[in-house]
C-alpha cells in the first residue's frame, strides 16, 4: 500500500470514529448539540476574535473528552463485562475528566457570553 493511500486510510478510520462515537454516545449528541447553540450565539453576539479561540478551544475539548472517555469504557467493558473495583475506577476517572472539561467550558461560557446577555437584556 502506498503512503498517501496509507494517510488517506488514516483519516477515513477517524471519520469512522466519529460515526461511532456520535451514532452510540447520547452524552456525546448532548455535547454536540450544546456546541452548535454555543456557535448559534457567537454568530447572533457578534463575539471577538479572541472569543471565538476560547470558544472552539473549549468546544473541541470537551468533545474530544467525551471520545477519549467512551473509548476507554469500550476497552473497559471489552476486558471485563463483569463487575470490577479496577474498571470502575477506570471509568470513574474518564467521567470525571470529561467533568473537568464540561465545567471549564461552562465557566469560559459564562465569561464570554455574560457581557452581551447583560447588555442584550439592558437594551
Ligand atoms: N464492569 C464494571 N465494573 C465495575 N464498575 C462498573 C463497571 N461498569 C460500570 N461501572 C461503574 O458503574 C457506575 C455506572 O456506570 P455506567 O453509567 O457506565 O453504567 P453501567 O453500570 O455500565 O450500565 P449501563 O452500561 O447500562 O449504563 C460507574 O461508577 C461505573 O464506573
Amino acid at each position: 500500500m502506498s503512503r498517501f493511500k496509507k494517510r488517506i486510510d488514516s483519516f477515513k478510520w477517524a471519520f469512522n470514529g466519529f460515526k461511532i462515537a456520535f451514532k452510540g454516545e447520547v452524552n456525546l449528541k448532548i455535547h454536540l448539540v450544546a456546541a452548535a447553540i454555543v456557535i448559534a450565539l457567537g454568530f447572533l453576539f457578534n463575539i471577538g476574535r479572541y472569543e471565538w479561540l476560547a470558544v472552539l478551544v473549549v468546544i473541541a475539548m470537551v468533545l474530544s473528552a467525551e471520545i477519549f472517555n467512551t473509548a476507554i469504557e469500550h476497552l473497559a467493558d471489552f476486558v471485563s463485562v463483569e463487575r470490577r473495583p479496577a474498571i470502575k475506577k477506570v471509568k470513574d476517572l474518564a467521567a470525571a475528566a470529561v467533568l473537568l472539561h464540561a465545567i471549564i467550558a461552562a465557566i469560559v461560557g459564562i465569561i464570554v457570553f455574560s457581557p452581551y446577555i447583560i447588555a442584550y437584556l439592558k437594551a
